[in-house]
């Protein structure tokens, strides 16, 4: 039986999930099993003992949700792999402010899938069309489904989808321009860092919505800024701007105007982390993502499993023979 990833997740791949997965036409992504069934459980999605996939695991039909939020068209998620092995993905719905249509969720959810199968990838720089990073949800969308039941099946997709944004082997930035509102500054927190430009605003608005974040916003942003930060930007829905984003370690850098571009800036700004073989990359982000998620003893073992990707490999074996120095 194989390893596979689904989904975020890793699995092992019985004849049952293979032949469901085919039927379907679902991708398998292949990258070993480094997050365990710790993430299985977490998601809720796997029986322990029989390690199958259930489509109906905690009243979450998949292809119920997708059905619904097609329902809500308009605007488009952009994917741009360029042969730098950085991606450019753009949340686009200007003439509502990059709000997320029900079918842009979808989209996310298939452009996360492509990454999830870009082998050559190394980066990847998550941005708004036309000068602004996303106003969060459609609130056309939110309010026809507005019922607790299309609530909790919307925010599992997008919870997924985004924890499956976060944990792929690329190093990811949110290059924030104008605004993050809602949704939108949850988006931020599933990428590994944050740019900002000097007017930007991210802003958790949820509160001011009589909501809590419900797309993994909260979860991360603790791990990202602390929960006595969290707990301040969440229960006062403040206003970060690049000072304050800074100060508590929400934001990495800010872009400044002589940096021309704000993508020509970010993609420079990435490069530092992107330089070099591909396969180290990936292989930093999954050390580093397991030193995270996982508990001390599977951090351990699954660093030792990604130490055995490089070991001899090419990257490895050119530095040998150039006798590299690190002066
Ligand atoms: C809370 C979490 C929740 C979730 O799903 O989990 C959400 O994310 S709910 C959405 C939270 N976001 C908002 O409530 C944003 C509300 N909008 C605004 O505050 C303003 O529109 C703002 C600050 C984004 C932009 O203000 P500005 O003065 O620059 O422009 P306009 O207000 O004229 O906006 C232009 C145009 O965009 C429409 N718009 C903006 N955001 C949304 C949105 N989230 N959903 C739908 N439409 C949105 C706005 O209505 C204007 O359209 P128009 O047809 O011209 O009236």
């Amino acid at each position: 039986m194989s390893a596979l990833r689904f989904r975020g997740v890793a699995l092992e791949v019985t004849p049952q999930l293979e032949y469901r997965c085919r039927k379907s036409k679902m991708a398998l992504c292949g990258v070993g099993r480094p997050l365990l069934q710790k993430t299985h459980r977490a998601l809720g999605c796997f029986s322990k003992k029989k390690q199958t996939f259930s489509y109906k695991a905690n009243g979450f039909q998949e292809e119920d949700i997708r059905k619904k939020l097609q329902l809500f068209p308009g605007g488009s998620i952009e994917l741009q792999k360029q042969e730098s092995g950085i991606a450019v993905m753009t949340v686009n719905n200007p003439a509502r402010m990059n709000a997320f249509s029900g079918s842009m969720m979808v989209e996310l959810e298939e452009r996360v899938c492509e990454l999830e199968s870009w082998t050559e990838g190394k980066g990847l720089i998550v941005q708004g069309a036309a000068g602004t990073f996303c106003s969060g949800s459609d609130l056309n969308a939110v309010r026809a489904i507005s019922n607790p039941q299309d609530g909790m099946k919307m925010c599992m997709f997008m919870q997924t989808t985004l924890t499956r944004l976060l944990r792929l082997p690329l190093i990811s930035v949110a290059l924030v321009e104008g605004k993050a509102l809602g949704g939108g500054a949850e988006l931020t927190t599933a990428c590994d860092f944050r740019l900002m430009t000097s007017d930007a605003v991210i802003q958790f608005v949820h509160k001011h919505m009589g909501l809590v974040p419900g797309w993994g916003g909260a979860a991360r942003l603790v791990r990202i800024i602390g929960s006595q930060n969290a707990l301040k930007l969440l229960a006062g829905a403040k206003k970060v701007d690049p000072n304050i984003g800074k100060q508590i370690g929400l934001v990495d850098d800010v872009l400044t105007v002589d940096e021309g571009s704000s993508l020509v800036g970010t993609e420079r700004w990435l490069s530092q982390f992107t330089k070099g073989s591909a396969p180290v990359i990936r292989a930093i982000k999954k050390v580093v993502l397991s030193g995270k998620e996982l508990s001390l003893d599977e951090a351990l073992t699954t660093e030792r499993n990604i130490f055995g990707t490089v070991w001899g490999g090419p990257a490895n074996l050119e530095a040998l023979e150039l006798k590299t120095k690190h002066k």
